[in-house]
């Protein structure tokens, strides 16, 4: 009766919390959110409001999609408000197991590829990468870590952990590469290193082929930055496809995350290469996490092969498929306008009709499968093909029974393919170096003269001079690659894909409210004079506040910057003799493929010691046992390493000694005197269950006593009164006793032994006492 008032003022109170992202129908909310957009509307009118309570004053107004809520309420997403709930996900976080399924696998292994800083060190391009990149201490590793599950990636609690871009193999053999990209804005590092990594990052960001989709991580208690709004704009004009992800979602109310995300929603739409609505996630809770890796499941190497029983991903040759669609798209365009420029009808129409038959082949456009086994050349062993009913395309099967690896014109079309994905214009600026409008760049020199040298310009300058000498060199491109060259020697004036590092930009990018604003319903904001150029050093941030800081221009160096120093970390150009450029490559690739062969090999075979017997019948291993037989006499498989080298395990126990001094542990408990070895009890009174402090010294039993009475006396008084020995004094006395009770014992027994007569022991003392009066005593 007392608290029955409680249950309708709680109900009064709930619904008084509600917020309108708990309700977002009712009457009441909507007048509640109409009040809110006045006031946003008033304050946007205002001249002198703050952007960040603008920004707020539009989060609040907005309303969020009963499908958002569902959604963040169904994977929990969001802070814990009630203890209840607090209580509930402290359980499920103790208990969970956490093996995600990801990739098809079960916890798949995440390996450390490589980690880079400059263009030499970065790994070859064969293998789809997902990068994830935002501000410092955004929880980028974080979430890497938690997504394969395991803690691989290094997360520390300051912004700027990661320094380099760090390239993970996801899974066994490996389907994807997950990249880890330093952050940008502020971060504990000194000017220059922050300058060298975020050139290289975004140079990457721009120029690698093989990314497929850029995660930009936004923590949620912050929302986006205008360092986040430069780099989406970056991302657009480099046509990188890319998806926020909102982290740290475990910090913000389930409703403010809803809020903003509607909000980002609305800002984001205009953007053509958003890959996907931006996604709430907390990588710490492992909240949202499944969803992120439905989305990067389906960027996975998706063709596979088998060899000698174990599959294969055939990364590399898909990649050269589309390479060689895009030339074929091009060719194909460029007849397309010969036949439109001719005048002549004959001619004319003839190259219409081959354009025509050309177009007329299906499945030209994507060629799904088609010339996979003529890419694989002779790694196809019977490469079925055969015509279909249409008579015009060739299917094969997807699965190749068995290849062979071996170095040949393969490696020579990898080779070509990885330089084609770092220098995407390679093959146009070859065709320029070999015409005779080319200008020849001086070679850069260690001193930094000739500022207006790209470096990738050089590296190309290096390989147009590899390519001329085609016909001597074993390593020069392949044929196919010539002919392409002869095609674009035509076309010297189109200008090439910028996707280079390139710093003389065009200057259509200049930032100052002059392309389409990020976010329409909202005021400019003064941005350019409240932001901190990062590469302006350290001139730009005297007197400014501390804060977001981030490149201000499209390129992240002005020609001044270069010259004055900042260019020492551009990639290097490649120099000295021609074709070791080449060759560096080529062995490049093949230790990363042979590496990769043999982790492929390694997890077919499973750890030694569960298969061992199945490794001993296979053909190779008899003939290495028959081959190793007259050496495994003298010597056993499994030597140990001494300090004088490698000797013979012995056998038999009787050889087997300890080396060298047992440690200080077993040393001190030979020292130590044991309570019951003084009290001189048995080993069998050892098993008994006595509070006697067994194996311990006095001091320790004494303490361990005193422990277990003071715990006891009040709530288990029975056994503090029943226990055998909580102090010393008691253990002695109880000795006594015991002896005492031995020796009764052994007297009753003799007596009786005495008395019947049987098994009487020669050499026992006589008692005295118990003799009968009859026998004869000793005087
Ligand atoms: N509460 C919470 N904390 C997180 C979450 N993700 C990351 N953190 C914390 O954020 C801090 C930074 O995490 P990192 O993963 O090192 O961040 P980063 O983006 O890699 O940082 P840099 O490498 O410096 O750019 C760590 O203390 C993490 O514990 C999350 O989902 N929830
Ligand atoms: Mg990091």
């Amino acid at each position: 009766m007392l608290f029955a008032w409680r249950a309708p003022v709680q109900q009064v109170l709930r619904v008084l919390r509600a917020s309108p992202a708990q309700c977002g129908s009712c009457r009441w909310t909507s007048a509640l959110i109409r009040r809110r957009r006045r006031a946003f509307h008033r304050a946007l009118e205002d001249p002198h409001v703050n952007p960040a309570r603008l920004q707020k004053l539009r989060e609040r107004s907005a309303r969020p999609s009963r499908g958002m809520l569902r959604y963040l309420a169904e994977n929990k997403i969001g802070r814990v408000q009630t203890q209840e709930d607090r209580k509930k996900l402290w359980y499920e976080h103790r208990y969970v197991r956490y093996a995600p399924s990801f990739i098809g696998q079960i916890k798949p292994k995440m390996r450390l590829w490589t980690a880079a800083l400059e263009e030499s060190q970065l790994p070859l391009a064969r293998l789809p990468e997902i990068a994830v990149c935002g501000r410092s201490n955004s929880g980028k590793s974080t979430l890497l870590n938690y997504l394969c599950g395991q803690e691989s990636a290094n997360v520390r609690r300051f912004p700027g952990s990661t320094t380099e871009l760090v390239f993970w193999k996801v899974g066994r053999p490996a389907q994807l590469c997950l990249v880890d990209l330093p952050g940008y804005g502020y971060a504990e590092a000194s000017e220059e290193k922050r300058l060298q990594w975020t050139e290289f990052m975004l140079w990457y960001v721009r120029a690698r082929k093989n990314l497929k989709r850029l995660l930009l991580l936004v923590d949620a208690r912050q929302g986006l930055k205008p360092s986040d709004r430069e780099m989406i704009a970056y991302l657009e004009r480099h046509s990188v496809p890319w998806q926020i992800i909102v982290t740290k979602c475990d910090k913000v109310p389930s409703k403010d995350i809803a809020r903003r995300l509607t909000v980002l929603k609305e800002d984001l739409r205009q953007y053509r290469k958003m890959a996907g609505d931006p996604l709430p996630v907390s990588a710490l809770k492992r909240r949202g996490m499944d969803m992120l890796r439905d989305i990067l499941n389906q960027m996975k190497v998706a063709k596979e092969m088998v060899k000698e029983g174990i599959r294969l991903k055939v990364y590399d040759l898909l990649e050269q498929r589309r390479i060689r669609n895009r030339e074929r798209r091009r060719r194909k365009s460029e007849k397309k306008e010969a036949a439109t420029a001719s005048e002549e009808g004959a001619a004319g129409s003839q190259v219409k009709a081959d354009v025509q038959a050309e177009d007329a082949v299906p499945g030209t456009e994507d060629a799904p499968d088609m010339d996979l086994h003529q890419l694989l050349g002779n790694w196809t062993s019977q490469a079925p093909a055969r015509q279909d009913q249409e008579g015009s395309r060739i299917q094969h099967s997807p699965v190749v029974s068995k290849a062979f690896f071996s170095v040949d014109d393969r490696d020579t079309r990898r080779v070509d393919s990885f330089m084609s994905s770092l220098f995407p214009d390679l093959s146009e600026l070859r065709a320029m170096s070999a015409s005779p409008h080319t200008v020849h760049y001086p070679p850069v020199s260690a001193g930094g003269e000739g500022g207006d040298i790209t470096p990738t310009m050089c590296a190309v300058d290096n390989l147009a001079a590899e390519a001329s000498q085609a016909e001597e060199d074993p390593l020069a491109f392949s044929d196919e690659a010539s002919d392409d060259e002869s095609d674009e020697g035509e076309e010297l004036d189109v200008k090439p894909e910028v996707r280079r590092f390139d710093f003389h930009h065009s200057g259509e990018t200049s930032r100052s409210g002059k392309g389409p604003s990020l976010f329409p319903g909202l005021r400019a904001e003064k941005r350019d004079s409240e932001e901190v150029g990062l590469l302006r050093g350290q001139q730009g941030q005297q007197g400014r506040p501390r804060g977001d800081k981030m490149y201000t221009e499209d390129d992240f160096a002005s020609p001044q910057d270069y010259a004055a120093g900042f260019r020492r970390w551009a990639p290097a150009a490649p120099a000295g003799t021609p074709g070791k450029f080449m060759a560096e490559i080529r062995q490049r690739y093949e230790r990363e493929w042979s590496m990769e062969l043999e982790d492929v090999s390694h997890s077919a075979r499973g750890a030694p010691d569960t298969q061992w017997s199945e490794r001993a019948e296979t053909p190779e291993a008899r003939l290495s046992k028959d081959a190793k037989d007259g050496q495994d006499a003298k010597m056993p498989l499994m030597p140990f390493v001494t300090q004088k080298g490698l000797k013979p395990i012995p056998k038999g126990h009787e050889k087997k000694k300890i080396l060298g001094k047992p440690p200080a542990r077993i040393l001190k408990m030979k020292r130590s005197t044991d309570v019951l070895k003084a009290l001189n009890l048995k080993a069998r009174d050892r098993t008994r269950k006595r509070n006697t402090g067994t194996g311990l010294e006095w001091e320790e039993a004494k303490d361990k006593w005193l422990t277990w009475y003071s715990r006891n006396k009040s709530k288990n008084w029975h056994r503090v009164s029943e226990a055998d020995s909580p102090m010393k004094e008691d253990v002695e006395a109880e000795y006594e006793t015991f002896q005492e009770r031995r020796r009764q014992r052994a007297a009753n027994l003799r007596q009786a032994r005495h008395k019947g007569g049987r098994a009487r022991d020669a050499n026992a003392p006589r008692d005295e006492a118990a003799l009968p009066e009859w026998a004869g005593r000793d005087e």
